[in-house]
């Protein structure tokens, strides 16, 4: 059966989440007017990297980005992801969340690895628990940019079966070779469609490369955006993970005994 995905390759107001909410609200209602199911958002997509007034504009998961996701979601019927900046208990998270079409949260993923490059570690808290949920009755993984270049931590999501593996990104444009053979190489070697959303525009420090991507588990690129916003469509059908593992059936092939 196949999934209808929309990436929102979107620009950025620095720290602004309303201008954000309502930028991202015209593009959700665009994407679900093509008939898509699931639709992702780039990182920290209300707030960008402001990370120093997270404070005043991060939220708990029930502030008002979440209040519009879940109408969003219910209004449509469809699936919407992507990474907010959380408060809870006075400290500091960028965190991944997916709410399904009844409105109901079904990943609330903390970033596991800091990005020291753009000072996530001197203001959030580090996640320590997987991103692994369900789309309907697949099990797929939900993980956030710099986590990708760590490819123990993308296997550990994998070893339940999991047939894909949502990404958000803030990734600048500088490394965005990097970006692209990373996300295909995860693809590959987990045999698993790779779905990510990369924001464009700039902050002051850094101008984001896009190129957001749908990767299918033989490294096959099935969509890939441009360096200026735009929604990037693909249609997925995630039982075509089943061939690939049977033909070359790395998972039963696997030796933790030598490397765990
Ligand atoms: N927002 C991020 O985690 C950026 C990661 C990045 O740019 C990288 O090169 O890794």
């Amino acid at each position: 059966m196949t999934t209808k995905l929309a990436i929102i390759q979107m620009d950025i107001a620095f720290g602004n989440p309303e201008k954000n909410r309502e930028h991202a609200e015209s593009k959700i209602k665009e994407a679900a007017a093509q008939g898509s199911e699931v639709i992702l958002l780039p990182e920290l997509w209300t707030t960008g990297y402001d990370l120093s007034r997270f404070d005043e504009i991060a939220e708990t998961l029930e502030g008002p980005t979440h209040n519009l996701l879940i109408s969003m979601a219910q209004q449509y019927g469809i699936t919407i992801a992507g990474s907010i900046a959380e408060k809870e208990d006075g400290r500091f998270y960028n965190t991944f969340v997916a709410y399904n079409p009844e409105g109901e949260r079904l990943l609330q993923y903390r970033k596991a690895h800091l990005f020291r490059l753009m000072n996530e570690e001197k203001y959030l808290e580090s996640g320590n628990k997987k991103g692994n949920f369900r789309l309907g009755d697949i099990p797929v993984g939900g993980v956030i940019c710099y986590d990708i270049r760590f490819p123990e931590w993308m296997r550990t999501h994998m070893l339940d079966g999991s047939r894909g593996l949502f990404v958000v990104a803030e990734w600048p444009k500088p490394r965005v070779e990097h970006w692209r053979n990373l996300l295909i190489s995860r693809a590959i070697e987990n045999q698993c469609f790779v779905i990510a959303c990369n924001r464009v525009g700039s902050d002051h420090n850094n101008e984001f490369g896009g190129h957001s991507i749908v990767v299918d588990p033989w490294g096959n690129v099935l969509a890939e955006g441009g360096f200026d916003e735009e929604i990037v469509y693909a249609n997925v059908d995630f039982t075509d993970v089943e061939a690939i593992r049977e033909q070359i059936p790395i998972f039963q092939d696997r030796r933790p005994d030598l490397y765990e």
